[in-house]
């Protein structure tokens, strides 16, 4: 049976991982999922290496990076770290981040947060479930994850 991981942190001002779990249980009802909650995105390598080891075919972390320079570098070191995490495991981490700086407006950076949730819990799904061109109808569309989708150039 397929197995997924939920990474978040109390540090978001948005309950992402609910948002992911409907998403995912909606997508691939049979599946197991698998939650675990940390302080914050710093801390959630090791959780999604540890959800991993535990027999989790692919992990999705909501991470949410405050205003300053200091998230900001503390994200660089997350993605290297999840980065590193997905080469030593062979495993998608899909990393959704929201930066609180994305824009000024509270309710637009919870629809935001909401946005991308919900697209790369999907994203998720077809890449564990369905495998490796799952997403390939969709290459060069422009898809974006937040935003109205960019589209292509014709
Ligand atoms: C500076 C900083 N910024 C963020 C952030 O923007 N988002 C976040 O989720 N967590 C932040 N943290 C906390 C660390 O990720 C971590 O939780 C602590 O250092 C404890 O290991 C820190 C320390």
């Amino acid at each position: 049976m397929r197995k997924y991981g939920v990474v978040d942190t109390t540090f978001s001002r948005v309950d992402m991982g609910s948002i992911a779990i409907k998403v995912i249980r909606s997508e691939d009802p049979d599946a197991e999922i698998i939650r675990y909650t940390v302080p914050g995105i710093k801390d959630m390598p090791v959780a999604a290496k540890r959800l991993l080891d535990e027999g989790c075919d692919g992990v999705i972390t909501l991470g949410w990076v405050g205003k300053t320079m200091l998230d900001k570098y503390s994200y660089l070191a997350t993605s290297i770290g999840l980065i590193m995490t997905q080469i030593l495991t062979s495993r998608h981490i899909i990393d959704v981040t929201v930066h609180e700086d994305e824009v000024d407006d509270e309710e637009k950076l919870k629809e935001l947060a909401i946005d991308r949730t919900t697209k790369h819990a999907k994203n998720l799904v077809r890449l564990v479930r369905d495998g490796k061109n799952a997403l390939t109808p969709y290459a060069g569309k422009g898809l974006r994850q937040g935003y109205e989708n960019a589209g292509p150039i014709d």
